[in-house]
């Protein structure tokens, strides 16, 4: 089986996973995955993520132009801008994850790292979380506004929108992003009572030995 075929394959098992555990709902959401020659799977636009169909991906070339399958995400440019401001990163995953959104929403959270370390995991996985400022979907100013965070975090929170996270795979984005989710609903769960979060020493050892 060739390297797309594999990949075609492995976004439309991912979505139907995600789509099928409630992390995001309807047509919301939105995957893709960088090919060895730089050039881009998407899901369509107005797509259920549990319902992709694998001959039927956006497809991208390396400069961004759609050059196969349905017209992609509107947040192809997002992605797009992911991947330029991060060498490393292989998949981009976008999900409407109802306890990320939620606190999305919050007034008091802190701008610059909305969640507090709470378990080792999440420091290992996601680490700081900033906020990007409000853009209505598919806008195109908000590429500008994730380039600025983007070269620094992996992954960021759209406000009132949610999470868009970057990995070295489909599956580590993926893990990423659910262990984003399960933070947000265990900060949530705890909001109103007294907690231990990790020290900043407990979290500078955690990002010596797992980077
Ligand atoms: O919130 C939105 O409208 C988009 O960010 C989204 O999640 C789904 O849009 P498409 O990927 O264009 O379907
Ligand atoms: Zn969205």
């Amino acid at each position: 089986m060739s390297e797309e075929a594999r990949a075609r394959d492995n976004l439309v098992a991912t979505g139907k996973s995600l789509f099928d555990r409630g992390l995001t709902f309807g047509s919301t959401g939105n995957l893709s995955l960088r090919l060895d020659d730089g050039s881009w799977l998407m899901t369509p636009t107005n797509a259920s993520l549990g319902a992709l169909d694998p001959a039927r991906l956006s497809k991208l070339d390396p400069e961004g132009r759609h050059v196969g399958g349905d017209a992609p995400t509107k947040e192809a440019f997002l992605h797009v801008e992911m991947y330029r401001q991060r060498c490393d990163a292989r998949a981009v995953v976008h999900l409407h994850s109802t306890h990320s959104v939620a606190v999305s929403v919050l007034a008091d959270i802190d701008p610059a790292d909305v969640l507090p370390p709470i378990t080792a995991y999440y420091v290992m996985r996601v680490g700081t979380l900033p906020l990007v400022p409000y853009y209505p979907p598919g806008d195109p100013a908000l590429a500008g506004a994730v380039s600025a965070l983007a070269s620094r975090h992996h992954a960021v929170l759209l406000a009132n929108h949610g999470p868009v996270v970057a990995g070295t795979s489909l599956e580590a984005a993926t893990h990423a992003t659910e262990e984003l989710e399960e933070t947000a609903r265990l900060f949530l769960l705890l909001r109103g009572q007294a907690i231990r979060t990790l020290t900043p020493d407990q979290v500078a050892e955690l990002r010596r030995r797992f980077g």
